[in-house]
């Protein structure tokens, strides 16, 4: 499967589980001349071919039709930041929405089996945190938010606004996306008997 498949499927299966309500939510991949990324405002669970626009790694589009996405310069700071990346996927979620409001200082995570799914964790048996960064339009402060928390090797949340993860390819980042996105609705659900 080439690289523009891989990323179209996980666009496909991120939207099919209702993670990208609204046009929300942009993907990419890694490729030799910088990364191929969605195009601003597209409707996620309809992406085709031609919704993908091929960027070098300042965000300078080099081919592809309309605008990329609101967040491409973001996208291509996680690429320069970090040579081993090559995969990036951002939703937009209930519980990463909600928990990120609630806990902006970070959500600490132990116990779960699933954190065994997050690059480098071995065992339940540790306590692990998932950074999260402030909330900008403006893709530089967002990346310098992102850079002074740096490294983030499964991804962050965005205050109030969702999930980025990144991974050294498409399917170590879907594995990302799926075990935060799973750990968080569980956070949540424990944060409901708490509070
Ligand atoms: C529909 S609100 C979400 C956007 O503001 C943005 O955060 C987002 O994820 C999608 O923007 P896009 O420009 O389509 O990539
Ligand atoms: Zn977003």
């Amino acid at each position: 499967m080439t690289l523009q498949d891989e990323l179209l499927e996980a666009i496909s299966w991120a939207a099919a589980k209702g993670w990208t309500p609204a046009t929300g939510g942009n993907f990419s991949v890694r490729t030799d001349e910088g990364y191929l990324v969605t195009a601003s405002g597209v409707d996620k669970t309809r992406v085709s071919a031609e919704d993908l626009l091929r960027c070098d790694l300042d965000g300078r589009v080099l081919a592809g039709r309309g605008k990329p996405s609101a967040e491409s310069d973001l996208h291509a700071a996680l690429y320069r930041f970090e040579p081993n990346i090559g995969c990036v996927l951002h939703t937009h979620t209930l519980a990463s929405t909600v928990l990120s409001r609630r806990f902006p200082e970070g959500i600490r995570l132990a116990g779960f089996e699933m954190q065994k799914a997050l690059a480098g964790n071995v065992t339940h048996d540790a306590a692990i945190t998932l950074p999260v960064v402030p909330n900008s339009q403006d893709m530089a402060e967002l990346a310098a938010h992102v850079q002074a928390g740096w490294p983030m090797p499964w991804g962050f949340l965005v205050q109030g606004h969702g999930i980025y993860a990144v991974g050294e390819s498409v399917a170590a980042c879907r594995r990302h996306l799926e075990a935060i996105e799973f750990l968080l609705a569980c956070t949540l659900e424990e944060t409901r008997w708490t509070s």
